[in-house]
């Protein structure tokens, strides 16, 4: 319904980077019209204009949704492109890490309806999670459009205040990133076992797939999951202790990654 409703009034993407291009690709093969999106870009790809998409034309007069996908440093350089759509009936939603709501409502006005969400790339074949939280001006209607959009390529959660984000852009956010890292190690370790490259990387993109598919779709619990992989006295056991040791395992260097992370999206907030 969310797809229809965009369709028929527009879209205006703000920043066709890496995330700005895996939700339209999401959206666009689950039926987004191309001709109702525009996209503002200094360097759009070529994809973009043979896809049918409006590529760097004037904004449409009403547009459902102004998504803002530029980096945060760019805030400044990329907003004016969009001012004329504030304090309408346009919502606008963010994907930009670190911008605080109150950074766009000085820039649009207060009337204006803002969701900020944080999406993840996953979103390009519709396997994304986003958060999102709306502005004061942001209705009811509105945030059920922001969500059902953002249901279009993944699941979606709404958060209660606007300072969970900084957590859920260490967590889920950058996610992906230590998953992909997550392979290329498990990859190099079976290499460094004397499988062949190729091999030693198709066994680890399986395995994470696998896995993830396994713990997303099953009721038991992770620590369930990983009990039944483990037989006494058995291989997993001897790499487990190795993984879960208190002090140099996983567990540690995780809870730093994503502190880090979550610490990183604070600062950006502060200038
Ligand atoms: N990548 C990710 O996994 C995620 C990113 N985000 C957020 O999404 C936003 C975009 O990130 P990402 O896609 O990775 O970054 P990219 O650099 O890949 O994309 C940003 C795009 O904006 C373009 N751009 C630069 N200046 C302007 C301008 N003045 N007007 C319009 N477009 C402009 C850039 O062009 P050029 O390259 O030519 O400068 C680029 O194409 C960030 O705010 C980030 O925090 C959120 C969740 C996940
Ligand atoms: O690295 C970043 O800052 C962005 C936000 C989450 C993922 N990529």
């Amino acid at each position: 319904m969310a797809l229809e409703e965009v369709s028929r009034r527009g879209l205006v993407l703000l920043g066709c980077g890496r995330m700005g291009t895996a939700l339209l690709k999401g959206w666009l093969e689950r039926g987004l019209a191309p001709g109702a999106v525009t996209v503002l870009d200094p360097a759009p790809a070529d994809w973009l204009a043979e896809a049918g998409v409006r590529v760097n034309a004037a904004l449409p007069a009403d547009p459902a949704i102004a998504m803002i996908a530029v980096k945060p440093q760019m805030m400044g350089d990329a907003l004016p492109a969009l001012q004329a759509l504030g304090n309408g009936r346009t919502l606008f939603v963010s994907i930009a890490a670190g911008t605080p709501i109150a950074q766009f409502e000085e820039s649009f006005g207060s009337e204006t309806p803002i969701v900020r969400s944080m999406p993840n790339t996953p979103a390009a074949i519709g396997k994304g999670v986003t958060a999102m939280i709306g502005n004061d001006a942001a209705r009811a209607q509105d945030l059920d459009l922001a969500e059902e959009l953002l249901a279009a390529v993944g699941s979606v959660v709404r958060l209660e205040r606007e300072d969970q984000i900084d957590a859920v852009t260490g967590v889920s956010g950058s996610g992906p990133a230590y998953v992909f890292y997550m392979i290329e190690c498990l990859a190099a370790a079976g290499e460094a076992q004397g499988l062949a490259p190729d091999l030693a990387l198709e066994l680890a993109k399986a395995t994470v797939e696998g896995a993830g598919a396994l713990a997303a779709g099953a009721a038991e619990r992770p620590a369930t999951l990983r009990d039944n992989v483990t037989s006494p006295n058995g291989t997993t056991q001897a790499g487990l202790a190795v993984l879960m040791d208190e002090g140099a395992g996983l567990a540690p260097l995780i809870a730093r990654t994503v502190e880090a992370a979550t610490a990183r999206s604070k600062e950006l907030a502060n200038g």
